[in-house]
């Protein structure tokens, strides 16, 4: 469904402060999969899926070519990718929880958005919203609630229900279960995988937690320093890491130790 190839990103090419984000990888996500992007802080996850959303920061430049369906969206018009992230790649972006406005309830911030892309009226928008919520196992009284009235769980549910509002092939998820308890992060990978299976999504989670990954995806792909240092089945990567900086993730993995 989306194939990667060669993706190299740079920021500030031209300044003495140049950074090589990421560094010629290459990826296929299939439809229908759930696959876990992992590495640790500044490992160019983010640049990642950014660039295949074209929500590259100023600074930043990108080489290589990103196919959808066959098509090349690296460098599409701003018209295209506008299209594509309202319609088919949703993104459920870091801190998700905390975009909601304070001053306007969760329902008619989820509302709005859907009248807003989906040229909904107001009495369609309510009610797909209503069945948003329920999807994401929220109850009908979320939607009357301010954002501070909800746990961080509950955002985050939230968060995930406004991703899906464009009923979209696939969600790019960043970091979607930081800051929250273990026990409420294995529930919102659940609720993914849950998601994944009954809308037919391709799910990419991107994350520095491999326990959580290697719980959730079928397919892990290791990254570290902007490159791809392994990939693979995900019970396979966890018996038998190939990659020295995997086996060092799985070993602190097997202690109980989280990054
Ligand atoms: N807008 C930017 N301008 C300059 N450098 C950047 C910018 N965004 C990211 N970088 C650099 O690119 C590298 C990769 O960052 P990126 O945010 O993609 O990593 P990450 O794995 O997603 O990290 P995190 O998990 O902390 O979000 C880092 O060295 C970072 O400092």
């Amino acid at each position: 469904m989306i194939e990667v190839k060669h993706l190299s990103v740079t920021y500030n090419a031209r300044s003495k402060s140049a950074a090589n984000a990421v560094k010629d990888i290459s990826f296929a996500l299939r439809e229908n999969s759930f696959c876990g992007l992992i590495g640790e802080s500044g490992s160019g996850k983010s640049s990642v899926v950014m660039t295949m959303l074209g929500l590259m920061p100023n600074g930043g430049e990108a080489r290589g070519s990103i196919l959808y369906r066959g098509h090349e969206i690296l460098g599409a018009p701003e018209k295209e990718m506008l299209a594509l992230r309202q319609r088919r790649l949703s993104l459920i972006p870091q801190g998700a929880m905390n975009s909601f406005t304070p001053v306007m309830t969760i329902g008619r911030q989820m509302r709005e958005v859907i009248m807003l892309h989906m040229g909904a009226t107001a009495s369609e928008a309510e009610r797909k919203s209503a069945e948003l919520l329920e999807e994401a196992e929220l109850p009908a009284s979320a939607a009357a609630r301010y954002p501070h009235e909800l746990s961080g769980g509950q955002k985050q549910r939230a968060a995930i229900a406004m991703a899906l509002s464009c009923s979209p092939e696939a969600l790019l998820a960043d970091e979607p279960t930081t800051a929250l308890d273990v026990v409420t992060q294995a529930a919102i990978i659940r609720l993914l995988e849950r998601l994944r299976r009954e809308k037919n999504l391709t799910v990419l989670l991107v994350t520095h937690d491999l326990p959580m990954a290697a719980s959730a995806c079928e397919e892990l792909l290791v990254m570290k320093d902007g490159e791809i240092v392994e990939r693979g089945e995900s019970k396979r990567l966890i018996s038998s890491p190939e990659n020295e900086h995997t086996k060092a993730l799985v070993a602190a993995m097997l202690r109980n130790e989280r990054p």
